[in-house]
């Protein structure tokens, strides 16, 4: 017999003017595609062995890598004898797009993340055709466990500047893969600490005492048979994080190890037998599993964000406090004002950024299908918009997390209410795959380069077109959508315009182009925010934004339970359908170890002599 649910959400659901499963549908990219996803999560869901008996919290840091391992084989082994032979690959990733299965299983993200998210797009991305065919064999039936290993403990923006060297040997055809410093450590790199036995290493090529530049090698660092680490190679894992604490990140140093020629993904550039070395059409061909993370990154944020906000939402319409009127009794604390504006723009954000991605995600595989004909002409403003759009998204998903988190008052500060996870997760999307100043500062880059093409009368891409626009400085605009929309376009060429005038003062005061694009950079940042805003994005704002909320509140419940997101998925003691959120509460701390005995043997050790006088 199914719990009750919560009077107050029993009625949020009655009053709701809107049929709930027709956004469901539309999220999902149709009636047929949701139930895809339903089958796939019912199926996934059911396998025995991936909940934790004892909340993870409450393991330690080993424990809870070792649980997270334990998992991670039942849940990829459960993913693929769910997958339907009948479905076409675009099903199925329409199926997992905006699922979020990997939740209900790791609050602090998989061991295997970073093989699925970057070491396989890697090889798809770098690797020749040969190397594709046997590589993926082998990768996609997780006979190796991969990950990405670029960052160092010296260096992560700086990609020129990476340390670790790749030196060609043309007498033995082998590359040796050398850490001159410790500085030069691979350090970050999920699942390299104990987890994979693969990497694709971004190493400094050098060919007869000449720079190559960065170049992709796929490197064995791990016995398949022992998993004891290779001759020449050492490993470990960096520590305990605010978040991520089961995604095994770790370290590796190379001491002269060596690897064969064919170990060089050499799909962009390539080095031959006699170690002559055939350039890339573009250097920046090699960053290109970057530029697919950051697009995938936007993806996530939506689906973080709208997991976020159905807990806050429905926590809002359960929890009743204060006094709004006097003798009216508590009210809902979704109906404070203040309630609605900190998670109202959550909902819509998360709406926002699902559009956003499928815009992205489409303008990528366009630009992408272009390179393999040796088209590179999108690829600087792919890399311009996945910058400035990762980094809005990252930005604005930890802001409305965290703002929901606060919004929960005592306890959404409960790891039990899985808003801090959430928070951990996201938080750090803000740095890895670029941290997002440094990316908005590229963004700026081609901002500046458009708006000086836009000068000298040159057309300019959709997305930059409003550097071209003569907008009138004493442009008066209305509230209304159009309105709205001159108005962000306005504001986005005046800083634009402002930044580069920022620079041209600092040069002609004497100062080098460097150093003035130092001293704007802050204009710099700010300009590169308002690229993100498109037409389609804001088109339904109303007139005036308190009007807005109104309209919402009695739909805010529908619209979060719009989102579909089951409970185990949710994996929250306030954000469950039933709204039972006081016995939940109750019922996961008594799971705390603490909870097994009524008084601590720390008292008999400590407190009793202590408060006796005798420690
Ligand atoms: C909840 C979300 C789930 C998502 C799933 C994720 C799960 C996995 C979890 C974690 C994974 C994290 C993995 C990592 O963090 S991997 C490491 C990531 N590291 C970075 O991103 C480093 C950032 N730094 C850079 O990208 C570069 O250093 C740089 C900042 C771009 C500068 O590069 P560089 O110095 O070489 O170039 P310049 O600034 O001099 O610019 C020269 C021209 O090159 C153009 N350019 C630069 N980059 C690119 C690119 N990627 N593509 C195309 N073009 C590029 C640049 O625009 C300049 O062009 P111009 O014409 O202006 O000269
Ligand atoms: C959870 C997590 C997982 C990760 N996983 C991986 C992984 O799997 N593989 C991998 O290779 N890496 C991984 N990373 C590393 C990540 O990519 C780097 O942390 C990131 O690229 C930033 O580099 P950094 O940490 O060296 O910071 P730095 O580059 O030292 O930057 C530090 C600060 O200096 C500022 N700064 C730097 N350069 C500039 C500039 N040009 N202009 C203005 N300001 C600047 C930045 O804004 C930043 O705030 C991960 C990181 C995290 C947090």
């Amino acid at each position: 017999m199914s719990a009750k649910v919560n009077d107050d959400l029993l009625t949020e659901r009655r009053k709701c003017e809107f049929n709930v499963e027709e956004l469901t549908n539309y999220l999902d990219g149709g009636a047929q595609a949701t139930q895809n996803r339903r089958k796939l999560e019912d199926k996934v869901l059911s396998t025995k062995g991936l909940f934790d008996e004892v909340p993870e919290e409450y393991l330690s840091h080993k424990e809870k890598y070792e649980n997270a391992v334990r998992k991670a084989v039942v849940y990829y082994k459960a993913m693929k004898e769910a997958e339907d032979p009948n479905q076409t690959e675009q099903e199925r990733a329409n199926a997992t797009y905006r699922s979020l299965l990997h939740a209900a299983v790791f609050k602090d993200n998989s061991p295997f993340s970073l093989h699925l998210a970057m070491f396989i797009p890697a090889i798809l991305g770098q690797a020749d055709e040969e190397q594709k065919k046997y590589w993926m064999k082998r990768a996609s039936k997780m006979e190796i466990i991969g990950t990405y290993a670029q960052t160092e403990l010296g260096h992560g923006t700086f990609i020129r500047g990476l340390e670790t060297t790749a030196t060609y040997d043309p007498k033995t055809e082998e590359f040796v893969l050398h850490s001159p410093t410790l500085t030069a450590y691979k350090w970050w790199p999920g699942s390299l600490a104990h987890t994979a036995n693969y990497c694709v290493v971004m190493a400094h090529l050098y060919i007869n005492g000449k720079s190559c530049g960065i170049q992709p090698f796929i490197v064995q660092f791990r016995d398949e048979e022992t998993h004891q680490p290779l001759p020449g190679i050492k490993l470990g894992e960096i520590g305990a994080k605010l978040g991520f604490n089961t995604v095994n990140n770790g370290f590796l140093g190379f001491d002269q190890h060596r690897i064969p020629r064919n170990r060089m993904l050499m799909k962009n550039a390539q080095v031959l037998k006699d170690g002559t070395f055939k350039r890339s059409p573009n250097s920046k061909l090699t960053y290109g599993t970057m530029v697919y993370v950051r697009v995938v990154i936007v993806n996530g944020m939506a689906n973080q964000l709208a997991r976020a906000v159905t807990i806050a939402v429905r926590y809002s319409a359960v929890r009743r406090q204060s006094e709004l009127k006097p003798d009216a009794g508590e009210p809902q604390i979704l109906d404070y004002v203040t309630q609605q504006h900190k998670l109202f723009i959550g909902i819509a954000s998360s709406h926002a950024f699902t559009l956003t991605a499928k815009w992205l995600t489409r303008m990528y595989q366009k630009v992408t299908a272009d390179l393999e004909k040796g088209n590179l002409d999108e690829l600087p403003e792919l890399h311009a918009i996945a910058c400035c759009l990762k980094a809005v998204t990252t930005t604005d998903t930890s802001v409305l997390v965290e703002r929901s988190r606060t919004s929960c008052g005592g306890h959404g500060y409960m790891l039990s209410s899985n808003l801090p996870q959430i928070y951990g997760l996201v938080t750090a999307a803000c740095t890895y795959e670029g941290e997002n100043t440094v990316l908005m500062l590229q963004t700026a880059r081609s901002l500046v380069k458009a708006l000086e093409q836009a000068q000298s009368g040159k057309r300019l891409s959709p997305t930059m077109s409003y550097l071209s626009e003569k907008v009138s400085s004493r442009l008066k605009w209305d509230n209304s959508i159009d309105g709205i929309v001159k108005g962000f376009r306005r504001v986005a060429y005046g800083k634009v315009e402002s930044a580069m005038r920022s620079m041209r003062k600092y040069v002609r005061s004497g100062l080098g182009p460097e150093d003035a694009w130092n001293m704007s950079s802050v204009q710099l940042v700010a300009a590169s925010e308002y690229t993100s805003i498109s037409e389609a994005d804001i088109r339904q704002l109303q007139d005036t934004y308190e009007d807005l909320l109104g309209k919402i509140r009695p739909n805010a419940v529908g619209l979060v339970d719009a989102f579909d997101f089951r409970d185990q998925i949710l994996n929250s003691t306030l954000g469950a359908y039933d709204g039972r959120v006081y016995e939940r509460l109750m019922e996961e701390a008594l799971k705390s170890p603490l909870n097994a005995e009524p008084v601590n043997q720390s008292f008999h050790k400590y407190l009793k002599p202590f408060m006796q006088g005798k420690l």
